[in-house]
């Protein structure tokens, strides 16, 4: 049985580009590694929808903390049968957000902290009800929140239909997120988390602490 590594982080915190490096790094070592990132846009219309809603397109749907949740867990229940035949024939499953993305939005939305109402809804509704497989090691890929809110605000200007959306908009909505996630890693949220906060931290310096518990 493989282990469920996920990577979390702000917008533009740079982890697409840290899992890219990561997977590398596990493979040169000779583990078996695959991959996927959540919202999963382009195969799942609960994701869509999401995109919709953060780019205006849908209504006033975004504007509610709790149908935005609902709609991302619903992507991850959608594919939660994959990834636990996933976990069976790999090493390593490495995810670029899961749930704690849920977890710390939606409380940093609401103004609450780790502790308040809204992370207990998340794990009830994602774990407990939905039965998606729960992760084993969550990394938190935290430069300072400068560096990513920069790295996001060249991206929109540079890539054409990268432009930044609802949340990533929102100064405060960062700062806050940011906050929360440092709070569910201090407090191991579903399991345990190393927190990466050195904006040139090779991600291949993780590859013998993730492999020693394959
Ligand atoms: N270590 C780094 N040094 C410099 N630039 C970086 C680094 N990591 C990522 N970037 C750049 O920052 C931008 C955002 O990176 P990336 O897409 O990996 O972030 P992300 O966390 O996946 O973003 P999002 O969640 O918003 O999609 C990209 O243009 C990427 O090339
Ligand atoms: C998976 C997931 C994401 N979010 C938030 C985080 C981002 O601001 C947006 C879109 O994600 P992307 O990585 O920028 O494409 O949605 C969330 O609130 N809950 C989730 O489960």
């Amino acid at each position: 049985m493989g282990e469920l590594v996920v990577v979390e982080g702000l917008d533009g915190a740079g982890k697409h580009t840290f899992t890219t490096e990561l997977v590398a790094g596990l493979r040169a070592h000779g583990a078996s590694v695959t991959t996927t990132a959540f919202p999963r846009y382009d195969d799942d219309v609960h994701a869509e929808l999401a995109r919709d809603a953060l780019y205006g397109r849908m209504g006033d749907l975004a504007s509610s903390v709790h149908a935005m949740a609902v709609l991302f867990a619903l992507d991850r229940r959608a594919a939660a049968a994959g990834l636990r035949a996933a976990l069976a024939a790999h090493d390593v499953v490495l995810v670029d957000r899961y749930v704690a993305s849920n977890a710390a939005y939606s409380a940093a939305r609401l103004g609450q902290d780790a502790g308040g109402e809204v992370v207990g809804w998340v794990r009830a509704l994602e774990v407990d009800r939905f039965g998606i497989p729960v992760p084993g090691h969550q990394l938190l890929l935290a430069p300072p929140r400068e560096v990513a809110a920069e790295r996001a605000r060249s991206r929109a200007a540079t890539e054409p239909g990268r432009a930044r959306d609802a949340y990533e908009s929102d100064d405060g909505l960062q700062a806050r997120t940011d906050a929360v996630y440092r709070e569910l890693a201090a407090r191991s949220w579903l399991s345990r988390w190393t927190v990466l906060d050195d904006p040139a931290a090779a991600p291949s310096a993780l590859v013998p602490a993730l492999l020693h518990r394959c």
